[in-house]
Parts: structure tokens; sequence; C-alpha cells
């Protein structure tokens, strides 16, 4: 049976959620406080870049399945379901900030005139559903409405993919009730034999957070040491390679960077160092995952000084790649964010290009040059400095690179190179982790 859905925030979680259950038969209605947003969306424009998105959001549209509005009234009229997915962004202090939360319970509260499922998507700290359903209950008469922690792991750009194949669904309930909606929802899920969790609020809430933590602590790790294997001499991708074809260990998320970004590690391994503290538990292994990331990007910037002689003052750096990860137009927390403003303090001239994402960092930074291809950018450029691995940058026309150059430099933070067929081609060539034999470049 279909059901009738109101997603409330239509950002990368929300968007993402609308189109899907849209597209398993459902009705749903998206709102979001953003007027140019809902038209855009409503006109079948997905504003963010998303694979496949726009296609499933243009097919549900067209089915009449799926519409957006401003007007939360208008969503929640015939609602059996809201889902929430507003943003959850990081206070000052680390915390979760969830003003956005409350404002749209503040708004929601009214409107519960008939049995209404409230499912909180956004990443929330533990304790928060229990909390919505203590507001709402202040507000609402409890027999109305029944709270359900949802927390959402799919990947920005692979949103889509995601969605319709997740690892698992994470459930946390305190009513029995809501089985058997979640159940419909997920149904199609379910017929794929997805697993399902079924477990309290708190310990949906802290799924969320450990499943990001610990990601993050295997990015952190892999970084460290593949710092030592430039040290030692070692290479970090036959160690990754080798520590991964241990099963307990596995080979995903071992691979070395600029540090780890995006709208969720960076902000999500803060809110759990501040829940702990709340708690008076010590998460120091988080908060090391945390300063460690900040570390590794400054030694990115260590490294294009080093191979730049020792300064960057007036020097020409190409940055490849701005975006937090490849396939995204998302900047928040990119590592491309403090590199460039580092090397800018230290007197650079930076001219950077990214496929999708530049249009979003030039509001973050528009007082650097933005090339229209990645040749351009590396013209009379001193250091080419690859931040994003996208597949562009890994197919780069060496030697065309190497004539438009002013010095002959590549710092490959991703390592998305051939190291020997760079240095073939003329470069002084780093990576992360895999200088063979330093001096001998
Ligand atoms: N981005 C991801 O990859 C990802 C993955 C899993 C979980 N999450 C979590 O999901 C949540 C949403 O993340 P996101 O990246 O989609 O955020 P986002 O910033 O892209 O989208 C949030 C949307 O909510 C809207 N909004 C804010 N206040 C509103 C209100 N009162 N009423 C209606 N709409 C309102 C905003 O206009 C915006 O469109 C966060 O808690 C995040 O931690 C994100
Ligand atoms: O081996 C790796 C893997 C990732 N990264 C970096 O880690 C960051 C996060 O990458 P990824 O996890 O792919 O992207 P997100 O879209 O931020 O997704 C994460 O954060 C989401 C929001 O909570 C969760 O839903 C997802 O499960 C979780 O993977 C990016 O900067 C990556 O470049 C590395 O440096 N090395």
């Amino acid at each position: 049976m279909p059901m009738k859905i109101a997603v409330v925030g239509t950002g990368y979680v929300g968007l993402t959620t609308c189109v899907g259950l849209a597209d398993f038969g459902n009705h749903v209605v998206g709102v979001d406080i953003d007027r140019e947003k809902v038209a855009r969306l409503s006109a079948g424009d997905p504003v963010i870049y998303e694979a496949g998105l726009e296609y499933y959001l243009r097919e549900n549209l067209a089915a009449g399945r799926l519409s957006f509005t401003t007007s939360m009234k208008e969503a929640l009229r015939d609602a059996e379901v809201v889902f929430l997915a507003v943003g959850t962004p990081e206070k000052e202090n680390g915390e979760a900030d969830l003003s956005q939360i409350e404002a749209v319970l503040e708004e929601l509260a009214p409107l519960i005139d008939h049995y209404l499922v409230v499912v909180t998507k956004s990443t929330v700290p533990v304790g928060t559903n229990r909390w919505i359903h203590e507001e709402l209950s202040r507000m609402v008469d409890p027999r109305l409405f029944d709270v359900v922690s949802n927390p959402e792991f799919l990947r920005e750009g692979k949103a889509i993919q995601d969605f319709f194949h997740p690892n698992r669904v994470v459930i946390g309930y305190e009513n029995e009730r809501v089985k058997e909606v979640m159940h419909e929802i997920y149904r199609p899920l379910y017929l794929i034999e997805t697993p399902f969790v079924w477990c309290s609020w708190e310990t949906a809430e802290l799924i969320k957070y450990a499943a990001n933590a610990f990601l993050a602590t295997k990015i952190s790790f892999i970084n460290q040491v593949a710092n030592l294997a430039e040290e030692v001499g070692a290479d970090v991708h036959v160690i990754a390679k080798a520590m991964g074809m241990d099963g307990r260990i596995s080979p995903k998320f071992l691979h070395p960077g600029p540090g780890f970004g995006g709208s969720c590690f960076p902000k999500d391994t803060k809110a759990l160092v501040k829940i702990g503290e709340r708690y008076g538990v010590d998460l120091s292994l988080v908060r090391e995952v945390i300063r460690a990331n900040e570390a590794q990007r400054m030694r990115m910037v260590e490294k294009a000084k080093r191979l730049l002689g020792g300064s960057l003052e007036g020097r020409r750096i190409a940055v490849l790649g701005l975006a937090f990860k490849a396939e995204t137009d998302d900047v928040r927390e990119t590592p491309a964010y403090p590199i460039i403003r580092a090397m800018l303090e230290e007197g650079a001239v930076v001219c950077a290009h990214d496929p999708l994402a530049m249009e979003n960092f030039r509001r973050l930074v528009p007082s650097i040059e933005y090339a229209e291809n990645e040749y351009e950018a590396a013209r009379g450029a001193d250091l080419v400095l690859i931040c994003t691995e996208w597949n562009e940058y890994r197919n780069l026309d060496l030697e065309r690179v190497a004539e438009l150059m002013r010095e002959r430099k590549i710092l490959d933070t991703r390592n998305v190179l051939d190291p020997e067929r760079a240095r073939k081609t003329g470069f002084v060539y780093e990576g992360v982790g895999r200088i063979l034999f330093r001096g001998k470049q």
C-alpha cells in the first residue's frame, strides 16, 4: 500500500529520501524553507549534483508521486509519516546544533491532528529522539504520534545507489506500533534482503556516530602509517592492500590522503567527543583522530613548501580538485579549504580547478583564480597540487602539463598518478606514503 509521506529538509539526505520513497510508489511531499530550492526542485532541477538524482526526480515528478512545497501545513495535511532531514551542523564548541530540528518541531506540533510517525533521519546526539518525544508530548496528545530514529548512512556521490542498496537499515523505536509502518515504507528493501536492525532510540543514535567515527579512525590511522612509510621508505599502498587481505580489517577506507572532509566525519567526530564529555566518558581515541586529521592537512602544506625549496612566497600553485572527494559538488569541510588558506597566508598565488565544485568553492574563497580546465590551471605554475581524486586528473596528459608549467613539480595528495610515469616525464613527484627512497627522485 503506498503511503503518504512528508520529508522536511530537501538537502543531500532529504532529497534522496524524497525521490527514493516516491520511486517505491509512495506519495511524497518535500518541504523546505528555501523558496528558490523548492521552485527549482518542482521544475525538475535537482540543485545539487548526485549521480542519477535528476532522473529519479523528473520521473517521480512526472508520475505525480512527488511534489515540493515551502508549506509544512500543506505537506502534513494527509501525511502518515514525516521524515526529519534538516541539517545538524557543528556549533562553535563542537556539539551538534539542533536549532533546525527545534524549529521544525515548533512548526510541526500544532499540525498533528491525526496519527503521525515522526522519523528522525538527521544525525542527532544520543538522547535527541527521547527529547523529541518529550517536546512533542508537551504540545500534542502522545497517542497521536510516535517517534522513530532512522539514521542515514548514504555517501555523497553515491546517495541514490546507497538509498536503493543500503548495507543495513537501522530503526530505533519505543512503541511496537511503528514496526508495521516502517515495514511498509521499506518493503522494497526487505524484498532484496537488506538487513534491518531494530533497537532502542539511544542505540540507533549511537550506531550512527560510532560508524562514522570508526571510518574516520581508519582514515587517520592509514594516514599516519603513510607518513611513517614516507620516512622509512615503504609503500603505503602495498601495506594497505596486504592489511586489507585480512577479513577482520577489510581493504575499505584505507586510502591515505590529505585528511577526511565532508559534511559528516569532521562534525560527527567532534559531536561524539562532546556526547562523551556530557556523560563523563573520555573518547580520547576519537579526539586524537580529529587532531591527526587536522595535522594531515597541514602536512600537505609543509610538503608543498619543501618541494618549492622552503617558501611559498610568490610561488604559483595549481590546485586540482576542490570538492571534499570525487563525484560530488560539496565543499563542506573540504581539505582544499584549509590547505589553500594556509598557502595563501604563506604568500602563494593559487589557481584552482574542479569539474563540479568551483561554484560552491568560489563562495568560500572568492579571491583566488579559477581556471576553466586543469591545463589552464597548470599554466605557469610552479607546483600542481592534486587535492581531489577526480578521474580526469588520473588521466592527466603529463607531457602537456609539463610544457605548460614553470617548474615541473607535482604534489599528489590522493595518489592518483603513477609516480614512475610522472618522474619519467621529468616531474619531481610526491604522493602520500609512497616515496620509495627520498632523495632518489
Ligand atoms: N550529507 C550526507 O552525506 C549525510 C549522510 C547521512 C546523514 N546526514 C545527516 O543528515 C542531515 C541532513 O544533512 P544534509 O547534508 O542533507 O543537509 P543539507 O544542509 O544539504 O540540507 C538541509 C536542508 O534542510 C532545510 N531546512 C533547514 N531548516 C528547515 C526548516 N525549518 N524547515 C524545512 N527545511 C529546513 C535547508 O534549507 C536544507 O535544504 C544532517 O543531520 C546530516 O548530518 C548527512
Ligand atoms: O579511504 C578513504 C576513504 C575516505 N576518505 C575521505 O573521507 C571523507 C569522507 O568520505 P566518504 O565516507 O566517502 O563520504 P561521505 O559522503 O562524507 O560519507 C560518510 O559520511 C556520511 C554522513 O554521515 C555517512 O552517511 C557515510 O556512510 C559516510 O561514509 C572524504 O574526504 C574522503 O576523501 C579518505 O581520505 N580515505
